[in-house]
């Protein structure tokens, strides 16, 4: 038997291995499937339902893998369908395989739907009521937990309801432990969820479930419909992945339920790795995460209008629905031209902390930020950048070094191949320094040039390299007159830091954000040695 989910009201039954499997540009390895299961149960979900045995030999050697792993929370649950018509259980091959995975539960689909029974898999409406109940019986004989899915339930519900609920009765009969409601077309509306799930509750009774679909873009308000009739297991991917549209994103049904219906939906303390978990599974997918995905998402708590900021400092209630620390996501103020005086107070301070909001300098940095946002600075992704700002406006910078010039050589060589050579010449307190490096690139080149001959004043520099390099072009109407924003991200290893450059050169803009990554380090160099003596 399966270990029970914690303290848990609501079982969370992930199917990110199966049913996200089956998402466009998704192909997980064996050891992805691994990785991606320990972490779910980690998080402490009460199924994971890891894939179809019975589809393909890599699902297969998961599971043998899978085998020597305890899990702590989770009962792993393999999934595959009925029974084929006229074929005994033990004689199907699809079942042998669920058999062989040798998973505490299994999940198997039917058909609720009679235009499936007789149309897609061919066979009479007795033939498929006898096909769930023999189905069910065989796996409780074997002693495992059984999920029942009801495939297109709603669907089958509308076109012929004692049909459907038949189907339903025939699983119950044959002993399943779940009968999970799918809206398999995810096309429903919530109040046709909500009513059909009410009455299976009263009229099939036992443990019920949902499994929607997101087609209509109505996955969550279903679940959460079903949920107020009464259903008690949730079924959906980690992020949402699944075929065509999805599959409802469980994150943002477990922070919709735990959070506002006080449901509890994962063991105590375990909300707070809501966050880092969908990070990692996007990350191990290869799949970059919707930033604005509710509760989640980078944006999920990025607060941008001026008045907005203004509301959170007073009072993080006036702008936002949750804590974002509640789900392991965080608050994030960003820069821009609509930002107030007390979004950039605070970055202000770091730099002065005598200054106020109504205080003259607050409005010069104002001023200075929203003249560089309309010259097609962004400063969201380039707060280092926004701290040389905020001196240079308060007189409070000093370069580090001078430019005398730089000159790139760009050579294309007849049998294709192609080098980048910057020289340059700078000047640190009345010393020259003349380098030149070669690169992949002439960004590279200008890089390596200027790395080295920095370093030779300041050896700390050493460490740092590009981690990052993007560039935006801002006017796409004016082609190549137009003017590049060029985002750099530098790192020494233990920090990151992003800085801007703007021009109608691509390689000014480059050596613009590239200055400012050199400068801002050195400035935290400087900055800790002198903290070092406090
Ligand atoms: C709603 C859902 O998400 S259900 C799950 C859908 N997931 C997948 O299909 C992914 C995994 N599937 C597979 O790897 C393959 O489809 C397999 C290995 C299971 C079957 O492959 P094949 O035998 O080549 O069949 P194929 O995929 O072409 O057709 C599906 C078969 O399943 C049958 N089938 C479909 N649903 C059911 C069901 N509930 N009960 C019994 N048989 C079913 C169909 O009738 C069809 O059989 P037929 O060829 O005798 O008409
Ligand atoms: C079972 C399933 O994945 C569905 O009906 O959508």
């Amino acid at each position: 038997m399966t270990k029970p989910a914690g303290n848990t009201n609501i079982a969370v039954f992930d199917s990110t291995l199966r049913d996200g499997a089956q998402a466009e540009g998704i192909s997980f390895s064996v050891e992805d499937k691994i990785k991606i299961t320990r972490a779910l149960d980690e998080l402490g979900v009460a199924y994971i339902e890891a894939g179809n045995p019975g589809s393909n030999p890599k699902d297969l050697e998961f599971f043998q893998r899978v085998k020597g792993i305890n899990l702590k929370h989770a009962a792993l649950t393999a999934f595959g369908s009925t029974r084929r018509p006229g074929v005994a259980p033990a004689e199907d091959d699809n079942i042998k395989n669920l058999v062989l995975a040798e998973t505490p539960a299994v999940a198997i689909f039917g058909k609720s739907w009679d235009f499936h029974v007789t149309d897609i898999i061919n066979t009479t409406l007795e033939e498929n009521l006898a096909m769930i109940q023999d189905t069910m019986a065989y796996f409780k004989s074997l002693g495992k937990e059984v999920v029942y899915d009801a495939e297109h339930f709603f669907d089958g519900y509308k076109n012929n309801p004692e049909y459907a609920i038949a189907t339903l009765q025939a699983a119950k009969t044959g002993g399943a432990d779940w009968i999970v409601l799918c809206e398999t077309n995810g096309g429903a509306f919530p109040q046709e969820v909500f009513d059909a799930t009410a009455l299976v509750v009263k009229e099939v009774g036992g443990k019920i479930g949902i499994h929607c679909h997101n087609d209509g873009g109505m996955a969550v308000a279903n679940t959460i419909m079903a949920v107020e009739a009464g259903a008690r297991q949730v079924q959906g991917t980690y992020v949402g992945f699944g075929e065509r549209c999805g599959n409802v994103n469980l994150c943002t049904v477990i922070g919709n339920l735990q959070l506002k219906k006080r449901m509890q939906c994962l063991p105590d303390g375990k909300l707070q790795e809501l966050t880092p978990t969908a990070r990692y599974i996007a990350e191990v997918a290869n799949i970059s995460l919707n930033e604005r995905e509710p509760f989640i998402g980078n944006s999920a708590f990025a607060h941008k209008g001026g008045m907005h900021i203004d509301g959170v400092h007073k009072n993080v209630r006036s702008f936002e629905h949750v804590d974002p620390e509640k789900i392991g996501n965080k608050r994030r103020f960003l820069m821009s031209e609509v930002a107030g005086r007390s979004t950039i107070l605070n970055k202000i301070r770091k730099v002065n902390p005598n200054i106020r909001k109504d205080s003259e300098e607050t409005q010069l940095v104002m001023q200075r930020l929203k003249e560089l946002e309309h010259e097609g600075y962004q400063f969201e992704g380039a707060e280092s950048s926004f701290e040389l700002v905020i001196r240079k406006t308060l007189g409070k910078y000093k370069p580090f070094f001078t430019l005398d010039h730089f000159k790139i050589i760009d050579e294309q060589m007849p049998d294709g191949t192609h080098s980048s050579t910057a020289i340059l010449k700078i000047n640190v307190d009345g010393k020259e320094e003349v380098t030149a490096a070669e690169g992949n690139g002439p960004v590279n080149a200008l890089d390596k040039a200027l790395r080295k001959a920095l370093e030779a004043f300041y050896p700390e520099l050493k460490e740092v390299y590009l981690a990052d390099y993007k560039v935006r072009v801002l006017d796409t109407r004016s082609a190549t007159a137009s003017r590049v924003r060029v985002l750099i991200e530098s790192s020494d290893g233990r920090y990151v830091w992003s800085t801007v450059g703007v021009s109608g050169d691509i390689i000014e803009a480059s050596w613009l954000a590239l200055v400012d990554s050199m400068e801002y380090k050195l400035l935290k160099i400087i900055e800790e040695k002198a903290s070092a003596y406090m």
